[in-house]
């Protein structure tokens, strides 16, 4: 099963507060606010919360519209999203609104936790998984046994930096409220560390919206993952390349293919599709190549994403697309779809690049996507 798309949620104050000192949570949404986030509540499959949000909120995180409630229940899902926590203590209370409310509820924990949390008489599925908690396990386990699609994380703040910090958000929604904390031992959204492509890497921004007096920014992460190592941001300009087949000239005679080249900070670098600017044979890799400097610095730690893997021979160029990454000396691919035999046979340029050490990385959970311009040459 493929890993949750997972969105961070958070309201946050002008100078980087999630919440003050005082008793009680601070509300840094406005009422139009809480209604968008009930929304995207009701479009996720689970909620996930940190064990400091559950003991300092004590929320209940519900889907609060009934409207929203009866369209989950229409489509034949849960009527609550699942609800899920993550104690590597397992200190937490068993009366606790977050038991007691909405659907069904998984908290994973440590093996430690685990005892602690079934003689408290937790009333939950909780999930030992070891001595320590890594989120790709918590993440595997929510998509494998869960069948989770889509996580909504909703703080704290030590968990958002988890999942930022190990490139394992796939977007954040974050809202910005007009007002100001001032106290300095106040939780922070985020924590020191070292983030993906450190402080000079720049996330992508996919929208700004007013609601009421707070603004809404959505951003998705941009550095790619490492060898064989999957980022989060790696999906997203797969998706991308995929996004470009689309674009493609049609022919009955050749695929689809979009290409994009990033580099190592997550910088865009070129992007190009089949037949592009009126070439009829020119391949998605060759034009997003063909748009750098070949003596970018920047190539030796770029990674090319394909929709289809690149080529290993062609007809109409004597260089096929896997000798033009190598010359470049690019050192990862990322693609979705291995090519069939439709027009060349023995088509493995994964094999050509992985023979001179390139990493390859195929996500097959965007092959449908990258064959939905091709379907017409796969007899569909
Ligand atoms: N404005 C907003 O949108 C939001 C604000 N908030 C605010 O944030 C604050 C809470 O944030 P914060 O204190 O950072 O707490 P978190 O909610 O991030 O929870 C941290 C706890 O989660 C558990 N945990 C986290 N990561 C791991 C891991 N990798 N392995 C095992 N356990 C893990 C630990 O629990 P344990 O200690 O049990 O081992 C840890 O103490 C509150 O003040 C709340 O009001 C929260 C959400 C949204
Ligand atoms: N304070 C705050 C948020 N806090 C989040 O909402 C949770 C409580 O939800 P509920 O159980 O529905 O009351 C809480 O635990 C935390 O995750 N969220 C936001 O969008 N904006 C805000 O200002």
């Amino acid at each position: 099963m493929p890993q949750p798309y997972v969105l961070l949620s958070a309201a946050v104050s002008l100078d980087g507060y999630l919440d003050d000192t005082g008793p009680g949570r601070l509300l840094l949404s406005g009422p139009a606010d809480f209604d968008r986030v009930d929304e995207v509540r009701a479009g996720s499959d689970a909620i996930l919360i940190g064990a400091g949000t559950l003991r300092t909120d004590n929320p209940r995180l519900l889907v609060n519209s009934p409207e929203r409630r009866a369209a989950r229940l229409a489509a034949g899902l849960p009527e609550y999203p699942l609800k899920v926590t993550v104690s590597a203590s397992g200190d937490l209370d068993p009366e606790a609104r977050f038991w007691h409310t909405g659907g069904e509820k998984v908290v994973y924990t440590t093996d430690e936790g685990a005892k602690r949390l079934t003689e408290a008489g937790i009333a939950a599925d909780v999930v030992p998984l070891g001595s320590d908690l890594p989120w790709p396990a918590v993440l595997a386990h929510l998509g494998d046994v869960r069948g989770v699609r889509r996580l909504m994380v909703e703080g704290g703040g030590r968990v958002h930096t988890q999942f930022l910090q190990q490139g394992l958000a796939d977007e954040l929604q974050l809202v910005l409220a007009p007002l100001l904390v001032g106290e300095p031992d106040a939780p922070r959204m985020f924590g020191a560390g070292a983030y993906p492509g450190g402080p000079r890497s720049r996330m992508r921004l996919l929208e700004t919206r007013p609601v009421g007096d707070v603004v809404l920014m959505r951003y998705v992460p941009s550095v790619p993952g490492t060898g064989p190592a999957v980022s989060a941001a790696d999906r997203h300009w797969l998706d991308l390349a995929c996004a470009l087949a689309a674009e493609c000239p049609p022919s009955e005679t050749a695929f689809s293919v979009g290409a994009v080249i990033v580099a190592a900070d997550g910088t865009e670098l070129a992007r190009g599709h089949s037949r592009q600017a009126g070439d009829p044979v020119v391949h998605a890799e060759e034009a997003a190549l063909a748009g750098l400097d070949p003596a970018d610095p920047r190539l030796s730690s770029a990674t090319v994403y394909s929709s289809l893997e690149p080529c290993a021979r062609r007809a109409s160029r004597p260089a096929p697309c896997a000798r033009l990454i190598l010359d470049a000396g690019v050192r990862r691919v990322v693609t979705a779809w291995r090519e069939p035999d439709t027009f060349v046979e023995a088509a493995d340029g994964t094999g050509v690049l992985t023979a001179k050490g390139v990493d390859v990385v195929v996500l097959p959970e965007y092959e449908e996507r990258a064959k939905a311009p091709n379907g017409h040459l796969l007899g569909r």
